[in-house]
């Protein structure tokens, strides 16, 4: 951890300490009153993301996103169930020291999130609504360079300075995905979604049979 100042707090991000048992108990020994922020995303869309970004690394032209999945079921919910990672989260912190926030809360609404982190974090606030603005060919927000803090923001934010977005690493286009694999994988993460909403007392409107659409962004 780099040291920080008094009037400072330090934030770091391994997304991969939520996953495992053993890290999150060193980082409570480490820090028994540490905050710990928790996004978690719909599950079905973590799959294709995790598709497009093994795609990136390694490029297999020949594996399209059904056979990448293959037929393990064991294997799918592993990758698709947040629920028993966010149960040890819960078991060795206390529940004022987590917050859980949704993937498509950021995505969609970045102000209300960043603020409800900024309250968490007991800090000032800083992300107004005017902090972002909706890039159409990025397809996502992205911070507003005309904004008076863009300054400040952008010196601990890495974003390109025309446009105030995260690089192309950030919102790759997702695989397109036959409808009854969607369903499939819909039906299969359900339950753990329903255990995750119990345990966090909230719920994130994921894709699930009611509401049920293939959720497409770019064909690849
Ligand atoms: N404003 C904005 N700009 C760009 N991307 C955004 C934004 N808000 C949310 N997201 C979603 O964040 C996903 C990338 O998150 P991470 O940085 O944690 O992923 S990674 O480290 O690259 O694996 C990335 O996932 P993919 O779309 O699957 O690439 C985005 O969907």
């Amino acid at each position: 951890m780099p040291p920080s100042f008094g009037h400072q707090i330090t934030i770091e991000k391994t997304p991969s300490y939520a996953e495992s048992k053993l890290a999150l108990q060193r980082i409570h020994r480490f820090n028994s009153s540490i905050k710990l922020i928790v996004i978690v995303r719909d599950p079905v869309i973590r799959l294709q993301s995790s598709y497009a970004h093994a795609m990136s690394k390694f490029p297999k032209p020949n594996v399209t996103f059904m056979k990448w999945c293959g037929g393990n079921k064991a294997s799918l919910i592993q990758r698709m169930s947040f629920v028993s990672h966010v149960t040890n989260i819960f078991n060795i912190f206390s529940r004022g020291q987590i917050i859980v926030l949704s993937e498509e809360a950021l995505e969609f609404n970045p102000a209300e999130m960043m603020h409800q982190v900024e309250t968490f974090l007991g800090l000032k606030s800083a992300f107004t609504k005017d902090a972002f603005i909706f890039n159409r060919q990025k397809g996502f927000y992205c911070l507003n360079v005309n904004n008076s803090r863009y300054k400040v923001i952008s010196k601990h934010i890495k974003t390109d300075p025309r446009t105030g977005c995260f690089s192309k690493s950030k919102g790759r286009a997702h695989p397109q995905v036959d409808s009854a694999l969607f369903k499939n994988l819909v039906i299969l993460a359900q339950p753990y979604n329903e255990k995750l909403f119990r345990l966090i007392q909230k719920r994130f409107e994921w894709s699930n049979l009611e509401n049920f659409t293939v959720k497409e962004r770019t064909e690849i």
